[in-house]
């Protein structure tokens, strides 16, 4: 296949961003609450003082966050349990701002300073207030930079803020500082807020000479995001045989998140044990916050119930939007796009893909393919490295890639992300993409620092004339908010639970009422002989795709230039 369709005149065009709207709900918590946000808010808009955010950090936070001036409806709903100290469960479509909220509210818990002992209540000297378990480091870096804005907003111009690290630190595997340097600051000056990736961060605790067990315990909230990724479950739909064979794995290598909450848990557990019923559990135990726009029901029972780490009785669960948690079947600004690529390189919309109507498309630009590849000037790398990867294989099919960077020459104005399935070499892919004139970088925020702020915080505008695509997989971009991001592109039907993994890649566009397309690229099916000789269809990709979008429930819509 070769690129020869961008010689054709093609049109981008861009919707311009959406006026966030929001109706807002509010229903009062009490213990065992479940609660549900649709109902329509009457009356003033909440404020986040009024959820009980601390008045100069909501004050710093819309200094910082102009975008962000009144808690959606959920948060409204959210931030009092986490601030509460009761156990919550958090489930919400994806960009719906719940990691956003949550640590929010985490940053205007106080630091504790007693704790309940056999003697009493004792003063004690502060240790970490909350942990914040992420699944991958870029997610740990997108967090910290979040508390960087709003500390930095804090003060009056030209006073200097205090320092970042007395408040929120990073602790991720191959990062700057050395996990054994991490253990000794934390001793001497731990942060409030204290975020980090399951391994790391048992690897930080796994050393109690340097950090005493016992001090775990002074930790008052642990929050885990993306929890139905970190936290292993039994599927109820699956037979008895695979559930018992997953239980015996699960058991015999419970995941670092689970040894990590294990690990600091174990006094709550055993203290809870102790007592007949959660009436008389003690009041002073480690808060756990868990979120996710796809919480299984079998997740909520191995955390509840197997595990005994959360008590049901004791336990706030606040779910957005109903039984949908899916935030893209709700945006209808995100269109869904399914490219085909034929054996011998033609590509085409799915079959029955729907033109896309004009009516979001507003500010249109056109820019006309040769501008588009005229404005490249890509780095291929240096020679050792390009020998490095003309050796190595690609593992993927090279006109689906070829199909992405058509279709990302034709209609991204600045930023995309390609998702590509767990295996896949991702250095490699970048610079099989610079070799098609891409702009590709590996999304790597911690390696790549020097793009890391303007890519966070959305101000990375010079892209516009050489638009970036930005290659990961799934695992590493779980949770990921890039505000300039207009495009995702998957390569293939995501693995495992298709529509849950779907729902999460596809999240990172279409983000609080912004427009944005999703575009996976598939084969098209393949013949195979059998053993007799005749042919069958094997691997029915467009079909399968289909079926999976019909279960999150949306129609695919043309990509134009494409047949
Ligand atoms: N109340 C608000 N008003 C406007 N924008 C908001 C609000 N709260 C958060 N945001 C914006 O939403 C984005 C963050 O969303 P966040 O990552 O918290 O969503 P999420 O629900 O955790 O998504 P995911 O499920 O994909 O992890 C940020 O860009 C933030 O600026």
């Amino acid at each position: 296949m070769t690129l020869t369709l961008l010689s054709r005149t093609p049109r981008l065009l861009w919707p311009r961003r959406l006026p966030y709207q929001q109706s807002f709900g509010t229903r009062f918590l009490s213990s065992n609450a479940s609660i549900h946000s649709s109902a329509p808010y009457v009356g003033p808009k909440p404020t986040f003082e009024s959820a009980g955010i601390r008045a100069p950090i909501a004050s710093a936070l819309r200094a910082a966050f102009p975008n962000v001036q009144h808690p959606t409806q959920t948060q409204g709903q959210f931030i009092p349990a986490v601030l509460s100290g009761k156990d919550v469960l958090l489930k919400d479509g994806t960009g719906t701002g719940k990691s956003f909220g949550v640590i929010l509210a985490l940053l205007s818990k106080a630091r504790k300073a007693t704790i309940l002992t056999n003697k009493g209540i004792q003063p004690v000297k502060p240790f970490i207030t909350s942990l914040v378990i992420v699944p991958h480091r870029d997610l740990a870096y997108q967090f910290h930079h979040w508390v960087e804005r709003i500390v930095e907003a804090s003060v009056p111009k030209g006073e200097t803020p205090p320092p970042l690290a007395s408040i929120s630190s990073v602790v991720v595997r191959g990062g700057d500082t050395p996990i054994a340097k991490h253990r000794r600051d934390i001793m001497t000056s731990p942060p409030h807020i204290l975020i980090g990736t399951p391994q790391a961060l048992l690897e930080l605790f796994d050393d109690d000479e340097v950090i005493p067990r016992s001090k775990l315990s002074r930790i008052s909230t642990i929050y885990v995001d993306e929890v139905d990724y970190l936290v292993d479950a039994v599927p109820n739909h699956s037979t008895a045989r695979t559930q018992e064979r997953i239980k015996r794995r699960m058991d015999k290598h419970p995941g670092p998140t689970s040894q990590l909450l294990d690990l600091i848990l174990s006094e709550r557990k055993s203290r809870w044990n102790e007592r007949a019923s959660s009436e008389d559990a003690p009041a002073d135990t480690i808060q756990l916050v868990m979120s996710s726009a796809t919480l299984r029901s079998h997740l909520q029972s191995r955390l509840c119930g197997g595990q005994g780490w959360i008590k049901r009785d004791s336990l706030v669960r606040v779910t957005g939007d109903g039984q949908s948690s899916s935030g893209v079947s709700n945006t209808k600004d995100v269109f869904h796009c399914v490219l085909v690529v034929s054996k011998d390189g033609q590509i085409r919309n799915i079959e029955g893909a729907t033109a896309a109507t004009s009516n979001t498309i507003q500010d249109a630009r056109e820019v006309t393919a040769d501008e588009v590849f005229s404005s490249r000037d890509i780095d291929l790398g240096s020679e050792p490295l390009e020998e490095k990867y003309a050796k190595t294989e690609l593992k993927i099919n090279r006109d689906a890639l070829e199909t992405v960077a058509a279709a990302f020459a034709l209609d991204v104005p600045s930023v995309a992300l390609l998702s590509l399935p767990a295996s896949a070499p991702v250095q490699r892919v970048v610079h099989a993409l610079r070799e098609l004139g891409v702009n590709a970088h590996s999304l790597d925020l911690l390696v790549a620092d020097k793009g890391r702020t303007q890519l966070l915080s959305g101000t990375a505008a010079a892209t516009e004339d050489n638009p970036l695509l930005l290659v990961s997989t799934l695992a590493s971009t779980r949770g990921l908010d890039l505000p300039d991001l207009t495009h995702v592109f998957m390569l293939g039907l995501p693995q495992g639970r298709r529509a849950d993994a779907y729902l999460h890649v596809a999240g990172r566009v279409g983000r609080f009422g912004k427009a944005g397309k999703v575009v996976t690229v598939v084969e098209e099916r393949e013949e195979e002989r059998r053993a007799d000789g005749t042919l069958a269809w094997a691997r029915d990709e467009p079909k399968r795709m289909l079926m999976m979008l019909r279960e999150v429930g949306v129609a695919p819509t043309q990509l134009e230039h494409f047949d």
